[in-house]
């Protein structure tokens, strides 16, 4: 999907919504365990309650590989459900040598070789160029770095000073060189808003992807404020909120709820 195709599917859902598929096989309600595939009944009854509200969902890799081979088979299944004109992502925050990152990118984007095809990946930039590269050499995929996450832990290693800005900073800096706003997106945490006019002047066209509102806290009202762009700019991402909204059979349409209120609020913005 294109920046434009994103940008055409939030004007018409006026949202600016992702929801994360971050699928806990041990949260999934009593009466879906009897299903062959729990996590994909699960995610499918999901996608279809919300799909009027959201713009785009991230599965979160973690959750599939920790159900060995059945949990890629249901995240298989799940990106079937979603629809064609949202945006998908594999929030796997990959990278390593080039040789080993070529095979990650594959992964996600070659349905050839894993029958997944996602249209971006999250990827660690700590390895540097070389290590990223490997995901730009898809056409149409799109790369997310990670910039400044919403954990306490951003603060170990991301915020330090190195040459005279905050390592975060150096990474959005130098990594503009390696692709522009059309292949590459930055994670930034609704945690770290205080943070985001200020990244908007080092990046005022690049969209974000924003996890951290609902279970973690984060205001939507001062993402918005501050990271909103001429074509919306902005993924805002959640997941426990929504899935989870309630624990019984009722789950999906409580997962509706919490979407379209999500959605209203963005609707307000854009
Ligand atoms: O900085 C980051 C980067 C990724 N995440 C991921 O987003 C979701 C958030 O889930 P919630 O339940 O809405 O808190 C999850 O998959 C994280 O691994 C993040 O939270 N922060």
């Amino acid at each position: 999907m294109t920046a434009q195709e994103l940008y055409n599917a939030i004007l018409t859902k006026k949202s600016y919504l992702c929801v994360g598929l971050d699928t806990d096989s041990r949260r999934i309600p009593a009466h879906l365990q009897r299903e062959p595939d729990p996590v994909a009944a699960f995610n499918r009854q999901i996608i279809e309650a919300t799909a009027d509200y959201a713009v785009a969902y991230k599965p979160n890799i973690a959750f599939y590989e920790a159900q060995g081979p059945r949990g890629w088979e249901s995240l298989q299944r799940t990106l079937e459900y979603i629809p064609k004109n949202c945006f998908t992502i594999a929030d796997a925050k990959r990278g390593d040598i080039g040789n080993t990152s070529g095979l990650y990118a594959r992964t996600f984007f070659d349905p050839a070789s894993s029958g997944l095809d996602f249209d971006a990946v999250t990827v660690a930039p700590y390895m540097g160029q070389d290590s990223v590269e490997p995901f730009l050499e898809f056409a149409n995929k799109w790369v997310i770095l990670l910039a400044l996450t919403s954990n306490a832990g951003s603060a170990d290693f991301q915020q330090l000073p190195v040459q005279g800005e905050k390592l975060y900073e150096k990474v959005i800096r130098t990594s503009q060189t390696w692709a522009g706003a059309d292949r590459m997106m930055y994670v930034v945490g609704a945690t770290r808003a205080d943070e985001l006019a200020h990244i908007r002047t080092l990046i005022p066209d690049h969209f974000l992807l924003v996890p951290g509102v609902g279970a973690q806290g984060g205001s939507l009202a001062d993402v918005s404020r501050f990271g909103l762009n001429r074509q919306c700019g902005l993924l805002v991402n959640a997941s426990r909120s929504i899935l989870y909204a309630s624990g019984g059979t009722d789950f999906a349409l409580r997962a509706a709820d919490e979407a379209r209120t999500l959605q209203r609020e963005m609707a307000g913005y854009l």
